[in-house]
């Protein structure tokens, strides 16, 4: 099977390529700037088009999200019309889409879970241009998987336990926050779900929105301790962690209190849960550690072995 991914540098790309390159008979093509651009929807038939794919997984999008408060027009021509286009080439190829938006289409202020059913209210631009993006391509697609996914980490690209690893490779201590609460998702298990959604829905007319994060809830400072107490036991970068309120660190872009999801409707569809995150985060620490000599002191080389 060969799947068309937006995006090539982005986490979900990367993570849905390295996955499928270990499954016989499935090919990820992905396709990015110039030659497929969001925000230039001419672009994005043709080269679509010229892949011929059995599916289109949208996993490219605009994901700065306190950038996008500045750049609202953009956010929305990317996340919303430019995902629009995507679903409706895959229409007219005969194929299905399977999208990827995220838990900030949610206000925060539910107790308990995020269902299916619940009704999104976004907090900020990145919030509401995905939430329409969602609109636009079940309006497309009409065979479409729309994944809400949430704080989303992965060796690839930039993401918090990227950054935290790079602030405490730099600082004894940093102020996180403490009242914001989600379920941390690696970019591998969201890949590996992607997988077996595509075999559903090439094989059944499967179709909606549904939930699908990493097992567990915790805060972003509970997630940047976690990251610390694995790095630092592969020898990696660590910091104390400082609780802080939202309103402390007063980032350009308001965020939810509250989003954990209930996935259990991608469960009982397609039999898979995701892991615990402190399970799949030991995991990406290790790679990231292991991969990124900067986070240890460089020992300096004998002359000798430069020359
Ligand atoms: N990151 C997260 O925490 C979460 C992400 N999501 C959603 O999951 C999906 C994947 O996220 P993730 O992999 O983390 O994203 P990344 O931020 O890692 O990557 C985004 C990708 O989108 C590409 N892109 C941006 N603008 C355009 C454009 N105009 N035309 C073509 N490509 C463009 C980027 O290209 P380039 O590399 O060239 O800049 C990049 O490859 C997105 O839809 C996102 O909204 C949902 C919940 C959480
Ligand atoms: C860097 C830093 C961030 N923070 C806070 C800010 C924010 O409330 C929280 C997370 O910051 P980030 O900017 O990494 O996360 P953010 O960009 O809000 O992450 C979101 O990205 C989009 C794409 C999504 O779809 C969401 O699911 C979610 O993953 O941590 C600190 O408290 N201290 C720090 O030093
Ligand atoms: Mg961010």
């Amino acid at each position: 099977m060969r799947i068309a991914v937006t995006g090539t540098k982005g986490q979900i790309a990367l993570a849905l390529m390295e996955r499928a390159g270990a499954l016989l008979g499935v090919e990820v093509v992905a396709l990015g700037r110039p030659e497929l651009d969001l925000a230039r929807p001419e672009t994005i038939w043709p080269a679509l088009a010229s892949v011929r794919p059995r599916l289109v997984v949208s996993a490219a999008a605009y994901t700065a999200v306190d950038r996008a408060e500045g750049e609202p027009t953009l956010a929305h021509r990317i996340n919303a019309t430019g995902a629009g286009a995507v679903a409706e080439a895959a229409f007219r190829l005969g194929v299905p889409i399977i999208h990827l938006s995220t838990d900030y289409v949610f206000d925060g202020k539910k107790q308990g879970g995020y269902r299916e059913t619940d009704a999104p209210a976004p907090l900020n631009v990145y919030g509401a241009s995905k939430l329409a993006g969602e609109i636009a391509v079940a309006a497309a697609a009409p065979r479409h998987l729309i994944l809400r996914t949430s704080w989303v980490y992965s060796p690839f690209g930039t993401n918090f336990v990227k950054t935290m690893l790079r602030l405490a490779s730099v600082r004894k201590e940093i102020a996180i926050v403490a009242d914001q609460c989600g379920n941390p998702s690696s970019a591998l298990d969201i890949a590996d779900a992607i997988l077996r959604a595509a075999v559903a829905m090439d094989e059944g007319p499967a179709c909606g929105i549904y939930h699908l994060a990493g097992t567990g809830t915790t805060s972003w400072a509970d997630f940047a301790r976690h990251v610390f107490s694995s790095s630092r036991a592969r020898g990696g970068p660590w910091a104390e962690v400082r609780d802080i309120t939202a309103t402390e660190f007063a980032a350009q872009a308001a965020r939810p209190l509250n989003t954990q999801l209930s996935t259990t409707k991608f469960a009982a569809t397609f039999g898979w849960t995701m892991p615990p995150w402190q399970q799949s985060l030991d995991e990406v620490v290790g790679r990231i550690v292991q991969d990124d000599a900067g986070w240890h002191t460089p020992t300096p080389l004998p002359c000798a072995a430069i020359r």
